[in-house]
C-alpha cells in the first residue's frame, strides 16, 4: 500500500490499533494506572467497553471518547482505539521489540510526583531514546499533594479548579522539578496542555491513577498523538502475513507449551504454518487454536480460554502449537503465507542475528529471561566496559557454570543472571566450583553488584601485597626509656610515622646511607605484646644487635629499612592504599636515599 492510500482510507479496519506500553520506576503505580484505565472503562457500563485479550486489552474509540468526556470528539479520529499491554514495567517493555525497534508505538512513563526521577526511570528513558518511541509523562499521584480535594475521574483542569492555591502550587513545584529532570536528559517537557509541538516536546499529564484525575487527559493525549503521528503507521494489510512478538512461552494443560504473543500487523488462522525464533534455530510449525481469554459473563466454565478462528492485528493471542518448548520470550513470530518457508524462517533468522551481543575471549557469562532484556543486559555491559564470554537467554544450567569456569580472570568467573531461575542441578554446580553467581530483577543493581565485588576483588588482592610488604616507618627513641642496654635492647619508641612491624630490620640514616642496626624481635604496647605500632602510638621495642650507648643512643630516629623493591611497589602501585602518615614516612625515606642514589626504588 502506498502512503498516499494509507493517508485516504477511511476504513478503520485498515488501520490497527497503537499499542500502548505502561513504564516506569517500582511503586510509581503502573499497575494502578493500566487497573484505573480497565475498571473505569467496564464502569462506563457498556458491554464491549473493553476487551481482554490474551497480555493485552484493547478500549475502543468510543469508550476513550466516553471516558475523556469533553476532550475527545470522536469525529476527529479514525483509529479503532488503544491496546494497552498488561504487563508494566520497562523490563517486559524490552521484550517488546519488533524489526529491531519496538513493539509498542508509544509509551507511558510513569513518574510519581513526590518522588520524581529514580534511577528505574532513568533506565527506562534510556530505553525510550534508544528505541525511539514516543512517550508521555504520567505524573501520577497528585492526590498525595497536601491540601488535595480529590475529583474523582474528573480531567485535571476541572481538578485543579477545585483545589487551593497553595495545593495547586505545591504540585506545581513537584512538576518543574520532573520538567527539570526531563530537561537534564535532553528531553524539552512541558504541561500536555502547552504543548504544540508534540514531536519536539513531551507532554506531562497530571493526574491520579487512584482517583481517576487526569486519566481522561491521558487518554485523549495518547488517541490525539497516536492519530496524528502514527497514523501513517498504523495501516496494515488486513489480509497479509500476521507479524508478531513472542511475550511468553507457557504451558497450558490440554496444549503443550503455547505462546503468548502480540501481532503487530496482518493476520494469523488456525492452521497458519509459523516461524518462531528458538534457542537454536527457528521453529517451524503450524497452528492448531488461536485462544482469546474467555468473556467474564462465561467464567463459570471450566475452560478459561475460547478459540477463535482467526485474531487481526493488533491483537494479544495465545498460540497454541507443536514444537513450541524452545521458544524465546521477545522472539519474532510469523506467518508464511506470501513467502516461502525458507524466505521466512532466513527473515527470522536475520531478526535474531541483531539481537546477537558481541562476545568477546573472556568474560562474563550472561543469563536472561527474554531476548529485549539480553540485549539491554548486553549494553548496559558495554557501558560499563565488562566484557562478555557468553549472553544467553534462558535460566542458568550446569552448561553455563561449566562455561563460567573457563575464564581466565577471576572477576570473569561469574554468572550475572537477570530474571531468571538456577536448574536444581546447575545449584550443585555452583556450590561446588568457584564460580559466583549474581542475580537481580533490575539491571543496573546487578551491574552495580558485579562492580562492587570486582573491586572488594581488587582491593582483597592489593591487600594481600601489602601484607607481604615491608610497611615504612619512622621513630624516635624516647629520653630516660631504657629498659635494656642489649642482648636485645629494649627501649621506649614513639612512632613519629608510618607502622612499625616486628621482626622487620631496624636502620639509621648516616648522611644519605641507611646502616642496618639490628632487627625487631618484639613490641609491647601497654605491657601487652603487639605485631605492630601506628603512627603516634608509644611502645617498648626489642631490638636484637645494637647496644644502647653505643649503635643507638636515646633521642635517635630511627627507621624500618626498606628494601627497593618494596618501596618501588608502595610508591608505584599503593601509595593510594597506604595512610598518609605511611606515605611521609615512604617519600622522607625515598627523599634521603636519593640524594646519593637518585634511581633507587625506581
Ligand atoms: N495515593 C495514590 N497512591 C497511588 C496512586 N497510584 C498508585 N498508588 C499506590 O502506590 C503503590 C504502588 O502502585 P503500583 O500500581 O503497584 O505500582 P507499580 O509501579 O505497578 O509497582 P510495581 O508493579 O511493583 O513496579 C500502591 O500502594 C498504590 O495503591 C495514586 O495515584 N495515588
Amino acid at each position: 500500500m502506498s502512503d498516499t492510500d494509507a493517508d485516504t482510507t477511511t476504513d478503520a479496519d485498515a488501520l490497527r490499533t497503537p499499542i500502548v506500553a505502561v513504564l516506569g520506576h517500582v511503586d510509581h503505580g503502573k499497575t494502578t494506572l493500566l487497573d484505573r484505565i480497565r475498571g473505569s472503562a467496564v464502569q462506563e457500563g457498556e458491554a464491549g467497553a473493553i476487551t481482554q485479550h490474551i497480555g493485552a486489552t484493547a478500549v475502543p474509540l468510543e469508550t476513550v471518547s466516553e471516558m475523556a468526556g469533553a476532550l475527545v470528539d470522536p469525529d476527529d479520529f479514525d483509529l479503532p482505539g488503544l491496546l494497552f499491554i498488561d504487563t508494566p514495567g520497562h523490563h517486559s517493555f524490552s521484550t517488546l521489540r519488533a524489526r529491531g525497534g519496538a513493539l509498542a508505538d508509544i509509551a507511558v512513563l510513569v513518574v510519581d510526583v513526590n518522588d520524581g526521577f529514580q534511577p528505574q526511570t532513568e533506565e527506562a528513558i534510556d530505553i525510550l531514546r534508544r528505541t525511539g518511541t514516543p512517550f508521555v509523562v504520567a505524573a501520577n499521584k497528585v492526590d498525595t499533594t497536601p491540601g488535595w480535594n480529590p475529583q474523582e475521574g474528573e480531567p485535571i483542569q476541572r481538578s485543579l479548579e477545585a483545589q487551593s492555591d497553595r495545593a495547586e502550587s505545591r504540585l506545581n513545584e513537584n512538576l518543574y522539578e520532573l520538567i527539570g529532570d526531563l530537561s537534564d536528559e535532553g528531553f524539552s517537557a512541558d504541561f500536555y496542555w502547552r504543548v504544540q509541538d508534540f514531536q519536539g516536546n513531551i507532554g506531562i499529564v497530571p493526574l491520579s491513577a487512584m482517583t481517576g484525575e487526569g486519566v481522561p487527559d491521558l487518554l485523549t493525549v495518547l488517541m490525539g498523538l497516536s492519530q496524528r503521528f502514527l497514523k501513517s503507521e498504523m495501516s496494515i494489510d488486513v489480509a497479509g502475513p500476521g507479524r508478531g512478538t513472542v511475550l511468553e512461552v507457557k504451558e497450558e494443560r490440554g496444549f503443550g507449551a503455547t505462546l503468548d504473543a502480540v501481532l503487530y500487523d496482518g493476520v494469523i488462522r488456525t492452521g497458519d504454518t509459523i516461524v518462531v525464533g528458538g534457542q537454536y534455530d527457528p521453529i517451524v510449525t503450524e497452528v492448531r487454536a488461536l485462544l482469546q481469554p474467555r468473556p467474564n459473563a462465561e467464567m463459570r466454565t471450566e475452560k478459561r480460554f475460547e478459540k477463535v478462528p482467526e485474531v487481526a492485528a493488533a491483537a494479544g493471542v495465545k498460540i497454541a502449537a507443536p514444537d513450541l518448548d524452545e521458544a524465546m520470550a521477545g522472539a519474532p513470530v510469523r506467518v508464511v503465507r506470501d513467502q516461502t518457508e525458507e524466505e521466512v524462517v532466513a527473515e527470522v533468522r536475520e531478526e535474531l542475528a541483531e539481537i546477537e551481543v558481541e562476545t568477546a575471549e573472556d568474560g562474563v557469562v550472561v543469563k536472561a529471561d527474554t531476548l529485549g532484556s539480553l540485549e539491554a543486559m548486553a549494553n548496559a555491559l558495554e557501558e560499563a566496559e565488562i566484557p562478555i564470554l557468553r549472553a544467553e537467554v534462558g535460566d542458568i544450567a550446569p552448561r553455563d557454570v561449566a562455561v563460567a569456569e573457563t575464564a581466565n580472570e577471576e572477576t570473569h568467573r561469574v554468572i550475572l543472571g537477570f530474571n531468571v531461575d538456577v536448574l536444581a542441578n546447575a545449584e550443585e554446580e555452583l556450590e561446588t566450583s568457584d564460580v559466583r553467581l549474581f542475580a537481580d530483577d533490575v539491571i543496573y543493581q546487578l551491574v552495580e553488584e558485579y562492580e562492587e565485588y570486582v573491586d572488594d576483588l581488587q582491593r582483597s588482592q592489593q591487600e594481600t601485597v601489602l601484607d607481604q610488604i615491608v610497611r615504612p616507618a619512622r621513630f624516635r627513641i624516647l629520653q630516660d626509656h631504657t629498659f635494656r642496654q642489649n642482648d636485645p635492647a629494649v627501649v621506649g619508641v614513639e612512632i613519629v610515622a608510618g607502622t612499625v612491624q616486628n621482626n622487620r630490620h631496624v636502620a639509621k640514616f648516616q648522611g644519605s646511607e641507611p646502616r642496618r642496626i639490628g632487627q625487631l624481635s618484639g613490641i609491647q604496647h601497654q605491657g601487652d605484646d603487639v605485631d605492630e605500632a601506628r603512627a603516634g602510638e608509644r611502645v617498648s621495642v626489642a631490638i636484637d644487635g645494637p647496644t644502647v650507648g653505643r649503635q643507638i643512643e636515646e633521642g635517635d630516629e630511627l627507621w624500618i629499612e626498606l628494601p627497593e623493591k618494596h618501596a618501588k611497589i608502595l610508591e608505584q602501585e599503593l601509595s593510594d592504599e597506604i595512610p598518609a602518615d605511611e606515605l611521609e614516612a615512604l617519600n622522607a625515606y625515598l627523599q634521603t636515599r636519593r640524594k646519593t642514589d637518585p634511581f633507587w626504588g625506581k
